[in-house]
C-alpha cells in the first residue's frame, strides 16, 4: 500500500484521560496530520487499539473509531514516536508527591522529568514541546534546561497548553472549548512555535477563543482555573452546613445568589463534597507554591478550600451517624454511585471512597452500585476492612439495607422504582441524598426519612 503523507506529525506522551480523549479529538479534526499516542502501560495501549477503550466517556468511541488506524495511533514505542514527531505533546501524570520534601503537597515531577529526558535522548530534528499535564508555575524553565543539557543540545521550543476539559464532558469540551491557552516565550522562536500550534486548533476552534500569553501566566492561569472552580463549590458547600441549621434551603440560595451574572449560576450545586483527580492535588500544589515564595496567608486562603471539603464529606457522615441512632454497626447501607461525578467510570478521590471507608469504620455493612465505576471502586476499597459488597444492579444494592446514600449525580438514579427499593428495604428506611438530585418530597411521601446537602430533613419521626 502507498505510503500517506501527513502534513505534521504529532505525538502525545501519556495515553490518559487527557491524552487519549484530546487527541482523538486533533486526529479526528486534522485528517491531514498523523496524530501517535504512545505510553510506558502496554496493557492500556493495547485497551486503547481494542473495541473496549479503557476510559469511559461519551462520544470517545465514535471519535475514536473514526480516526483510529487513518491518522490516530496508540503506541508503546517511544522512541520511534520521538525520532518522527514534529510536535510533541506531554500528558504525563504529575500526581501529589507522597515521598520526601514536599510529600503530600507538590508535584511529583518524576514522570514528566522522564519525558524531557528521553525527548532530548530520542530527537534528532527540532521539535516543539508541548505541556499538557498540569504543572506547577516555572515548570517549562526547567524542560528547556533539560532539553538543552548534554553535548549535542537540539532544537527545542517549549510551549504551555493546559488542558480544561471535565470528565464525562471530555469530547464536547474539547470539540467546544470556552477557550484555548497557550503560553510561550515571547521570543522570534517562542512565537513562531506558539503560531504553529495555534495553526493546529485553528482547524476547528474559532480564533478569538484562542488566547496566547507568556509561558507562566498560562501555566498559572490552569492551577488558578482549577482553584476558582473548587472554591466555587466549597462556598456553597460551606453555606450548605449553615442552611442545615436555619431552614433556609440551599437549592434557593444559590438560584439567587447566581443569578448575579457576576458570579454564574454554574458550579453552584451542593454536595458530599469535590472529588477528582485534579482538584485536590493542583490546589495542594498551588499552596505549596504559595508557601515556597513565603506568601502564607495567601496559601491559607486556598488551603481552606481543602478544609471545606474534607469538613463537608465527614460533616455527611456524622449526619448518617447522628440521624440512624448513633450507631451503624450491623445495619446495611447502600452506597449508589462510586464515581466522582457522572457519566465517567474515574473514582479517582472519589467522595464515596472517603465515605465508605468511614462507613465501614463505624462496622456498617456497605453494598457499592455504580453503573462504570464498580471495577475501580474494588481496588479503591481492595485494602479496606469489613463487610463490602459490589453490586451493579441498584435494586439488589438497596434490599434490605437502611439506608441509601446517594453518591454519584447518574441520571439513572433520578429515575428507579423507588417505591419498590423503600419496600424492599429495612425500617426505618433512610435515604441520604449527598447531589441533591432526588425529588424529596416524594421520597419522603414513598416513606423515607429524608436528608438532603443544606435542605430541612424530612422525617416521620415524631419529637415524643
Ligand atoms: N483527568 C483530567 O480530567 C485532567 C487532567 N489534567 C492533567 O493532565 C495530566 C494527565 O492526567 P490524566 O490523563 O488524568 O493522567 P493518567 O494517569 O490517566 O494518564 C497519564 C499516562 O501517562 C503515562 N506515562 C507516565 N510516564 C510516562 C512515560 N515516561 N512515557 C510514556 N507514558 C508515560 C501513564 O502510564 C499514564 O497512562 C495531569 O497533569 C493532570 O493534572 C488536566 C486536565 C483534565
Ligand atoms: O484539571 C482537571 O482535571 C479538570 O478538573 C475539573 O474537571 P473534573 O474534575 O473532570 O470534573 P468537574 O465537573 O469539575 O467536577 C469536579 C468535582 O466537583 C463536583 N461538583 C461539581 C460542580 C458542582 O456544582 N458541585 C460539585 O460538587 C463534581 O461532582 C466532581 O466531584 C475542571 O472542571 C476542568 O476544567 C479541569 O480541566
Amino acid at each position: 500500500m502507498e505510503k500517506r503523507e501527513f502534513d505534521k506529525k504529532i505525538l502525545c506522551i501519556g495515553a490518559g484521560y487527557v491524552g487519549g480523549p484530546t487527541m482523538a479529538v486533533i486526529a479526528h479534526k486534522c485528517p491531514q496530520y498523523k496524530v501517535t499516542i504512545v505510553d510506558i502501560n502496554a496493557n492500556r495501549i493495547a485497551q486503547w487499539n481494542s473495541d473496549k477503550l479503557p476510559i469511559y466517556e461519551p462520544g470517545l468511541d465514535d471519535v475514536v473509531k473514526a480516526a483510529r488506524g487513518k491518522n490516530l495511533f496508540f503506541d508503546t514505542d517511544v522512541k520511534k514516536g520521538i525520532e518522527e514527531s514534529d510536535i510533541i505533546f506531554v500528558s504525563v501524570n504529575t500526581p501529589t508527591k507522597t515521598f520526601g520534601a514536599g510529600a503530600g503537597m507538590a508535584a511529583d515531577l518524576q514522570y514528566w522529568e522522564k519525558t524531557a529526558r528521553e525527548i532530548r535522548e530520542y530527537s534528532q530534528s527540532p521539535k516543539i514541546i508541548v505541556e499538557k499535564s498540569t504543572l506547577p508555575v516555572k515548570t517549562a524553565q526547567a524542560m528547556k534546561r533539560i532539553l538543552m543539557a548534554g553535548d549535542n543540545p537540539g532544537q527545542f521550543e517549549v510551549l504551555s497548553n493546559p488542558e480544561f476539559l471535565a470528565e464525562g464532558t471530555a469530547i464536547s469540551d474539547l470539540e467546544n472549548p470556552d477557550r484555548v491557552l497557550i503560553g510561550s516565550m515571547e521570543t522570534k522562536s517562542g512565537l513562531k512555535a506558539r503560531q504553529e500550534l495555534v495553526d493546529v486548533y485553528k482547524n476547528w476552534v474559532p480564533e478569538n477563543k484562542i488566547i496566547t500569553t507568556n509561558l507562566w501566566s498560562s501555566e498559572l492561569s490552569k492551577l488558578v482555573s482549577n482553584a476558582f472552580l473548587a472554591q466555587k463549590i466549597s462556598s456553597i458547600n460551606a453555606i450548605s452546613a449553615l442552611c442545615e441549621k436555619t431552614d433556609a434551603n440551599i437549592s434557593e440560595v444559590a438560584g439567587a445568589v447566581g443569578m448575579d451574572s457576576r458570579l454564574g449560576n454554574k458550579f453552584l450545586n451542593a454536595s458530599v463534597g469535590f472529588g477528582g483527580s485534579c482538584f485536590k492535588k493542583d490546589i495542594l500544589n498551588l499552596v505549596y507554591l504559595c508557601r515556597y515564595y513565603g506568601l502564607d496567608t495567601v496559601a491559607d486562603y486556598w488551603e481552606g478550600v481543602l478544609k471545606i471539603n474534607d469538613y463537608q464529606k465527614e460533616r455527611f457522615v456524622m449526619n448518617m451517624l447522628g440521624n440512624m441512632f448513633n450507631t451503624l454497626a450491623g445495619k446495611k447501607i447502600c452506597i449508589l454511585g462510586f464515581a466522582f461525578k457522572a457519566n465517567t467510570g474515574d473514582t479517582r478521590e472519589s467522595p464515596a471512597i472517603y465515605v465508605a471507608r468511614r462507613l465501614l469504620e463505624e462496622r456498617a455493612v456497605v453494598n457499592i452500585s455504580d453503573p462504570q465505576a464498580l471495577e475501580n471502586a474494588e481496588n479503591d476499597l481492595k485494602d479496606a476492612e469489613g463487610s463490602i459488597f459490589f453490586i451493579k444492579n441498584p435494586y439488589e444494592a438497596a434490599k434490605g439495607c437502611d439506608a441509601i446514600a446517594v453518591m454519584t449525580e447518574w441520571d439513572i438514579y433520578k429515575s428507579l422504582d423507588y417505591e419498590n427499593i423503600y419496600k424492599s428495604m429495612s425500617k426505618p428506611a433512610f435515604l441520604f441524598d449527598g447531589r441533591n438530585i432526588l425529588h424529596h418530597n416524594k421520597m419522603y411521601e414513598i416513606g423515607f426519612n429524608v436528608f438532603p446537602i443544606g435542605k430541612a430533613s424530612l422525617t416521620h419521626f415524631s419529637n415524643e
